[in-house]
């Protein structure tokens, strides 16, 4: 059984589906990303999850409980992590009284490790916190029932590029030790660094499911050439280029073919320099998160 079994869950909030019949599985031990641009959906498919709004129709499964079975998924909650994109503590407590109320509810038995590397000031009201001393809170909060699944939205906004790599660091620990991490982010190199899979979500359609790698692999490299002589198109450019950009003699491009063809055909030109490198995460998410129909171009 995977951690999250989410099939043909759909949210429609009048003539808008913020979630359009999204089927996936996020399978126990791995750190699953769920991207996707402003609007797309991400949100209201963890809400969904959490019990917090109902499914319009389609359901999912959460360590085996059925989101439309509030009883079920009470009973699961106590082995799931949650931290929240905004994060609604009770101003008024300290940090330490904030924590000591989740962990009347939950348990605690991982704090004091989480407390040596995140840091909040415990003993300050919460209302007067910073949003990185905030975050971490919540990452306590979120991790210090030892939790088998956590559900993260946006995770690292707020904290500083050391705790950031504090928490990827973490994370990439509890998947070794066997926990599920699913999280929500715009920060694709975070992504790129820590996810095993991904899902892309747009328009409130998953628009792809694969694995970092398999990604990586299949869209291209990024090349750039550098030309002692004019660049003539229509002579150079190619149908296994694409996001063509020509400035002055150089040309750079995404070539999706094999790199020996590539090779045969740039000797034809007065080569001054080449680049070519392996794309990176935000490249590719480009071409998904255009308008358009769903997939990516070409
Ligand atoms: N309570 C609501 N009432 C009406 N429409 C809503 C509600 N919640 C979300 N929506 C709409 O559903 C769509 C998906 O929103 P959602 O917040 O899930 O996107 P998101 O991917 O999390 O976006 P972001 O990256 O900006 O946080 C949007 O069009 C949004 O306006």
């Amino acid at each position: 059984m995977p951690a999250v079994r989410v099939m043909e869950l759909t949210k429609r909030y009048g003539d808008t589906a913020a979630n359009d019949r999204i089927t996936f599985d996020v399978e126990r031990g791995e750190i699953f990303g769920f991207l996707g641009p402003n609007g797309a959906g991400k949100t209201t498919t963890i809400r969904l999850l959490l019990g917090l709004i109902k499914p319009t129709s389609g359901t999912a499964t959460v360590l085996g409980a059925d989101i439309r079975d509030r009883r079920a998924l009470t009973d699961v909650k106590a082995r799931v992590g949650y931290l929240p994109d905004t994060l609604g503590f009770d101003e008024g407590l300290t940090g330490r009284q904030a924590l000591d109320h989740f962990a009347r509810m939950h348990g605690d038995e991982r704090r004091e490790e989480l407390l040596e590397l995140f840091h909040p000031p415990l003993e300050k009201p919460i209302e007067t916190y910073s949003e990185g001393n905030r975050r971490m809170l919540g990452i306590v909060q979120a991790f210090m029932h030892d939790p088998e699944f956590v559900i993260m939205d946006e995770p690292t906004s707020g904290l500083d590029p050391l705790k950031q790599d504090r928490l990827h660091q973490f994370i990439e620990n509890e998947r070794d030790a066997g926990k599920t991490l699913f999280f929500s982010s715009h920060v694709l190199s975070e992504v790129q660094r820590v996810c095993d899979r991904v899902g892309i979500i747009r328009a409130g359609e998953l628009v792809t499911l694969e694995d970092i790698e398999t990604l990586l692999r299949q869209s291209g490299k990024e090349v750039w050439v550098h030309l002692r002589e004019p660049v003539d198109e229509s002579r150079f450019v190619t149908e296994q280029m694409i996001d063509v950009e020509i400035v002055d003699r150089s040309v750079r491009f995404t070539y999706t073919g094999e790199t020996q063809p590539l090779l045969e055909h740039l000797v034809q030109f007065d080569v001054d320099d080449v680049d070519i490198g392996n794309p990176q995460l935000d490249t590719i998410f480009k071409h998904y998160y255009r308008e358009g129909p769903a997939g990516p171009t070409p």
